[in-house]
């Protein structure tokens, strides 16, 4: 069997298993065997740096150079990404194909005796990385103790088991692919603790020159979810959305309309500026655009100055 193409993705179960899916979408699609379609790991920095927040070890980037130039040079044809770690701006010669349709977007709690966050004893600790998590969890539950908790979901999980943390926040998403939705306790409401921009979908990246493969992936990518990414990163690019400010941004698509939610919160959890917009899908940009205006407007500017 001759390779059709070259998949690009991270070594981690997670960005595997992603990868694996886009594949098996991508052998329906094409009516062939998924030996057609080649995986390849390219090693990025995210996945070697595990003793710091990644905010303070070069921000943006860090899940994609490598992956970038691998595909700039022509090693691989496409690349899979958690739409999350995608920065909202890809280097010149690249462009983001499409996603897959998106899975849950919530977040979930993984508590080890307490299987809610409001049931957690007082001053428990809770294992975090995301910037997100931690500002909602402090405004939500100012007494506990939230600390650092990096590396792949894997380590992150276990760290509870052995009860070195009480308990830690996932993505419902990522925990559903690996086949470790069980280790769920409890799930957050959309409402108390808004999704990261782009979680729980799926992006491709492709050579824009690259015509008939960016109308084979439009086939396989999911056009609601599309529309929805768009006014999240939208959201997140006018916000500057460095990794160093706590925001959240989730999009729901019905039909032709669109319905935004952004909340931009201060890191202890004190403070926090939202906006909800609505509009067509056709200007979803936008709507994320002006969803990030508003709350530029509203909130003090050392919220999000650093
Ligand atoms: N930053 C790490 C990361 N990137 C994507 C996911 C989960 C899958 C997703 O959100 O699509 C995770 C782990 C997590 O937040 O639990």
């Amino acid at each position: 069997m001759t390779v059709r193409l070259t998949i690009g993705t991270r070594g981690s179960p997670l960005a595997l298993a992603q990868a694996y899916e886009t594949r098996r979408r991508l052998a329906v699609h094409f009516k062939t065997s998924e030996d057609a379609f080649e995986i390849r790991i390219i090693k990025v920095m995210g996945d070697e740096i595990l003793d710091r927040a990644l905010s303070e070890a070069g921000g943006k980037g860090l899940f994609t150079r490598e992956l970038d130039q691998a595909q700039m040079d022509g090693q691989v044809d496409i690349c899979v990404h958690s739409a999350k770690d995608l920065p909202t701006l890809l280097p010149d010669g690249l462009i983001v194909a499409g996603y897959l349709p998106r899975e849950d977007v919530r977040d979930a709690f993984i508590g080890g005796a307490a299987p809610t966050l409001a049931e957690l004893p007082q001053g428990a600790r809770v294992g975090s990385a995301s910037l997100r998590r931690q500002a909602m969890i402090r405004r939500l539950r100012p007494d506990l103790q939230i600390e650092l908790l990096r590396g792949n979901v894997q380590t992150r999980l276990k760290k509870v088991e052995s009860g070195e943390f009480a308990a830690t926040l996932l993505a419902l998403a990522g925990l559903r692919r690996l086949g470790l939705a069980d280790k769920v306790t409890s799930i957050l409401s959309l409402d108390e603790f808004p999704p990261a921009c782009g979680q729980g979908a799926i992006a491709i990246t492709a050579r824009p020159q690259d015509k008939a493969l960016l109308a084979d992936l439009a086939q396989i990518c999911d056009a609601a979810t599309g529309y929805a990414l768009t006014a999240e990163r939208a959201f997140l690019h006018v916000l500057d959305g460095s990794c160093r400010t706590p925001i959240a941004g989730h999009a729901t698509v019905s039909g032709d309309q669109l319905k935004f939610y952004g909340l931009v919160l201060r890191k202890d959890g004190s403070e926090g500026y939202d906006a909800r917009i609505e509009g067509p899908v056709a200007e979803a940009a936008a709507l994320g655009e002006k969803a990030a205006r508003k709350i530029l407007a509203d909130a003090p500017s050392d919220i999000l100055a650093f």
